[in-house]
């Protein structure tokens, strides 16, 4: 099977603010087109019901009601997010659903991803990829970043090295070397803890234009204080939970609003700048939601000495970026092209993983079916 696919990839990323979708056709090498995409928000009740499961995740059952009920209404909307899709583009022939992260522990071997792929493979009748971290953190490797594969694929003729960055609830970014290196790791906070803060003080889910930093003085005490985790002076490969900063909250608790959210802005770009690679990269693309905050933008070209630029710029749609990659890891994962690397997720070795539903369908699609290759 190496034709390329039509695949529809979701993301519901640890914003946990709604499931981006995407069609992208792909072989999961290269991308041969970008297709429409469209983003379903979270209703209130739901955010809440998913943000009060990730402080209690580890220790949660996989059986657990609460957990169920999230995990049922999350994948309605993915559903309701392939069927709005779908009336917007050709025959699909595949979904890449990553689901929710609820927790991720890769030291313990533990990453969680919510979304019930069979009930997804059932309504849409189509095959679900899924389950795309299991398989690594199994091996050894961090679990995350996986975007970084879809990155090098987009810029395979850009000029390097070159850094994407992207700034969800965690932020992650993937080096593209000279000599065709992909490095790549978790940088740090995102918008998770600004949003949390946000949320905490003026009841709107994020810091909308980064209005309430823009008015605030960084601590710089604190954030000192909370560079020196030891999670900084880690190499790469390394990955974060959305909480694992959680405690800085707590840090800037005795700020005024304004302060706390400039100091937690100045947390998020301080952590990339931080960031080593063998090379000082020549431009920096950002995608992610993180893109839309002129206060994060700004503050990261003052600390990165180099052009930031918005992945849009690219013509890439950054709100749209990592539903395609799903999509395009989905087809990584039906030709048993390798998920995890050393260098990416800090694996042992180029590994496959991520795993196949077809619980909806009655017959294989042809080019599922092992005689394809000689059709
Ligand atoms: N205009 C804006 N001003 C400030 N922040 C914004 C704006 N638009 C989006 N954001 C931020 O972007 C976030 C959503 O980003 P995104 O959709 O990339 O996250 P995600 O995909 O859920 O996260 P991850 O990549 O960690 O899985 C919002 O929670 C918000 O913090
Ligand atoms: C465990 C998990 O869901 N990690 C996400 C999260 O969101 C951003 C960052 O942390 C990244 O490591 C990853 O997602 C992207 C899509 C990735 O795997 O590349």
């Amino acid at each position: 099977m190496s034709r390329p696919l039509n695949v529809i990839g979701l993301m519901s990323g640890t914003s946990l603010d709604g499931v981006d979708a995407a069609v992208i056709r792909t072989d999961g090498v290269t991308v041969f087109e970008r297709g429409p995409s469209l983003s379903l928000p979270y209703d209130a009740d739901l955010r809440q019901c998913a943000r009060a499961l990730l402080d209690r995740a580890a220790h949660l059952s996989p059986d657990a009601p609460e957990m169920l009920d999230v995990e049922r209404r999350l994948t309605e909307r993915h559903i309701e997010a392939v069927q709005a899709l779908r009336l917007q583009t050709g025959p699909v022939d595949v979904i890449g659903f990553h689901g929710q992260t609820i927790y991720h522990a890769p030291a313990l071997h533990r990453t969680w991803q919510i979304g019930d792929a069979a009930l997804l493979s059932r309504e849409t009748q189509l095959p679900v990829v899924h389950d795309f971290r299991s398989a690594d953190v199994a091996a050894g490797g961090e679990g995350a970043p996986l975007a970084p594969w879809y990155h090098a694929a987009l810029l395979q003729d850009a000029q390097r090295p070159v850094a994407i960055l992207n700034i969800g609830g965690v932020a992650n970014v993937t080096f593209l070397g000279r000599n065709g290196e992909i490095i790549a790791c978790d940088t740090g906070p995102g918008n998770a803890l600004m949003d949390d803060w946000a949320f905490r003080h003026t009841g709107v889910a994020c810091d909308m234009d980064g209005a309430l930093a823009r008015k605030g003085q960084v601590d710089q005490t604190i954030l000192d204080a909370l560079l020196a985790d030891p999670y900084f002076s880690r190499p790469a490969p390394k990955s974060l939970d959305r909480q694992s900063f959680i405690a800085a909250l707590d840090a800037v608790s005795g700020c005024s609003p304004a302060d706390g959210a400039a100091t937690l802005a100045a947390f998020t770009v301080a952590a990339v700048a931080q960031t080593r690679f063998p090379e000082k990269p020549a431009v920096w693309y950002v995608c992610g939601g993180g893109r839309h905050n002129p206060v994060l933008m700004e503050e990261l070209q003052k600390a990165l000495n180099a052009p930031v630029r918005s992945g849009d710029s690219l013509g890439w749609n950054g709100d749209a970026l990592e539903a395609e990659c799903f999509g395009f890891l989905a087809v990584r994962v039906l030709r048993w092209l390798p998920l995890s690397a050393p260098d990416i997720t800090g694996a042992p070795d180029f590994l496959p993983g991520g795993r196949l539903t077809c619980a909806g369908l009655t017959t294989l699609p042809q080019w599922l079916s092992l005689s394809d290759e000689d059709s």
